[in-house]
């Protein structure tokens, strides 16, 4: 992240040039005043008047252009801060959801848009105006000492209350902030789930709930505009009072002799110019503490260190081996010790009790959650050492829960990769669905929408199916493909795993329906995270049966 703001430094280094720019050419107007007040009006030239009002007409007008310019760069600053960013922040955000120790941090893109809206809209750069401060304090006081004293007071007492009231008010944006994010959560849960809310007649609670959290949100919200509402009054005032006391000062060292009139206009002129880092600071208080906070989650989740490429490794055949796979979550083992090994295009059964660690197997075998020790393997390379997204070509996965992209059905079976209408069809047709797919609404082209509701759950699962196998995977990982599955889906999903024997790809299936168990050429049994049975197809479902036919008999003798 340091590195990415580093290498946006030049946006930086403009803009402050700028700044200094616009800062001297404001400078012309207290000049304007003292030559005017204090020569051109006694001389009574009013060609002097002209040309010296025409010649700080045209600063002003150089003075808006600077700032138009700058704030193009800023423009400029932002949108390559989003480029530059946005590819490790999906990235980050995307590895964070499918690791085992998620953070939770789902707003990385929003955080980004934050600090790009701070730069565009010049929200923090009001920091880089906050030098000239002390410049335009020394101007005034070689002006005069005294009317240098009144404006260093005054400035003074304003920064010492800013900075106390920002810090007062950032406490409650902060803690206002993360109770929105938990709310925003909330209700996109109770969105996601909205047939149990309407179903179980569960609305009015979850709106009770709703309020309530919003009521506490409001709370800090409406503390922290209090600060700021009262840091403002504060500014307005001391503002004033210091423009006050610049007159009453300069009249009273006016009586000395020690000052000119255009000297008191022009201080006056430089004093409303010296508060202006303050006013933004305060108008912007809200967004900069908010842009400032994005930067921090920014710099704490999102990883901006380049990754060496790996080296590309050859097709895998489909060689598949695990050996002694353990696995933690949350300082819990969950796997012990688990090891099998394919030949490329034998099959593999798992099955076990729920909870027994299948699923988080699966996750391990497709290098989505690491492994806390022991190895994995496709043709003999560890799995870690294949570049991820290679890796991800040669591999099929069928979650447990299918999810779909709201995009079309061909979109979806390729992977979100341009479409190629020859490789989408074979996978479905390896898949068993192509006649399905057909049959809906727009056939191939059929939009699945933001919740993928608009197709029922079997039709999800078999559409996953064919996106498992898009574009000849080598090694296919079903985590329990029949779930959703009617009579006719299971016969569709039969064609595919025979079609996936013939094709010779090393296919493992989480499953318990015994007419997929049955021709598997291995099986492997899993309890409480470890190989409860391990072998040959037929040697463990025959050890399987004859275990249980002593309990059975036990059980119908009524021991
Ligand atoms: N992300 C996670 N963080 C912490 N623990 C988890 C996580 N995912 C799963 N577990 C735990 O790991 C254990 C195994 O879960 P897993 O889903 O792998 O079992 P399973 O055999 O697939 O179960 P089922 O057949 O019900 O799907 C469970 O105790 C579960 O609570």
């Amino acid at each position: 992240m340091q590195t990415i703001i580093k290498s946006w430094f030049k946006y930086f280094i403009f803009v402050g040039l700028f700044g200094v720019c616009i800062n001297l050419i404001y400078l012309a107007i207290p000049v304007y005043m003292m030559v005017v007040y204090d020569r051109v009006l006694f001389s009574f030239s009013r060609a002097t008047l002209y040309a010296l009002s025409v010649g700080v007409l045209i600063s002003l007008i150089g003075m808006g252009l600077m700032d138009y310019l700058r704030m193009l760069i800023l423009g400029q600053a932002g949108n390559n801060l989003v480029q530059k960013m946005m590819p490790f922040v999906v990235k980050s955000m995307q590895a964070d959801a499918a690791g085992t120790t998620g953070h939770g941090y789902n707003r990385g893109l929003y955080d980004l848009e934050l600090l790009k809206d701070a730069v565009v809209h010049g929200h923090i750069f009001y920091i880089l105006d906050l030098p000239w401060v002390l410049i335009y304090l020394g101007i005034l006081y070689i002006m005069h000492p005294l009317v240098g004293v009144v404006a260093i007071a005054g400035v003074f007492l304003v920064a010492l209350f800013q900075i106390l009231l920002r810090k007062l008010a950032k406490k409650r944006y902060m803690v206002a902030d993360v109770a929105f994010q938990a709310n925003a959560d909330f209700a996109g849960t109770c969105l996601k789930h909205a047939g149990i809310v309407s179903g179980m007649g569960m609305l009015p609670d979850v709106m009770e709930t709703y309020r309530d959290r919003y009521q506490k949100i409001l709370a800090e919200r409406s503390g922290a505009d209090a600060y700021q509402a009262f840091a403002g009054a504060v500014l307005r005032l001391l503002h004033v009072m210091s423009l006050a006391a610049v007159f009453g000062v300069g009249a009273f060292v006016f009586f000395r002799d020690e000052i000119t009139v255009g000297v008191i206009f022009a201080s006056v002129i430089i004093l409303a110019r010296l508060f202006y880092p303050f006013e933004r600071s305060l108008s912007d208080m809200k967004i900069s503490i908010e842009a400032m906070a994005a930067y921090k989650r920014l710099k704490q989740f999102v990883d901006t260190r380049k990754q060496k490429k790996k080296l590309s490794l050859p097709e895998p055949a489909g060689k598949f081996d695990a050996q002694a796979v353990t696995l933690a979550l949350n300082s819990r083992t969950i796997l012990h010790n688990i090891s099998f090994a394919l030949e490329p295009g034998e099959t593999l059964g798992i099955f076990g009790p729920s909870s027994s660690g299948k699923t988080s197997l699966c996750k391990v075998l497709l290098g989505i959650w690491p492994a806390l020790a022991g190895k994995v393997r496709l043709d003999g390379a560890e799995i870690a050492h294949w570049p991820r997204d290679e890796f991800g070509t040669y591999v099929g996965y069928l979650p447990q829960e299918p999810e779909l992209f709201p995009a079309s059905v061909a979109q979806n079976i390729s992977r979100l990769r341009k479409v190629d209408s020859e490789k989408v069809v074979k996978a479905a047709q390896k898949a068993g669905v192509h006649q399905m797919i057909l049959k809906l609404p727009q056939g191939y082209d059929t939009k699945i929408d933001r919740t993928g509701k608009n197709l029922a759950a079997g039709q999800r699962q078999l559409i996953s199916m064919a996106r498992a196998l898009y574009d000849d995977p080598k090694f296919v990982v079903l985590d329990e493909p029949h779930t959703h599955l009617d009579e006719l889906g299971l016969r569709m999903l039969l064609v595919a795993l025979n079609n996936l024997k013939q094709e010779k790809i090393t296919t493992i299936v989480v499953t318990d329906r015994p007419n997929l168990l049955v021709n598997m050429d291995k099986l492997l049994v899993i309890k409480e995270g470890q190989v409860a049975m391990y072998g040959p197809g037929k040697e463990v479902l025959s050890q399987l049966a004859n275990k249980q036919q002593p309990q059975q008999a036990a059980g119908a003798a009524g021991v």
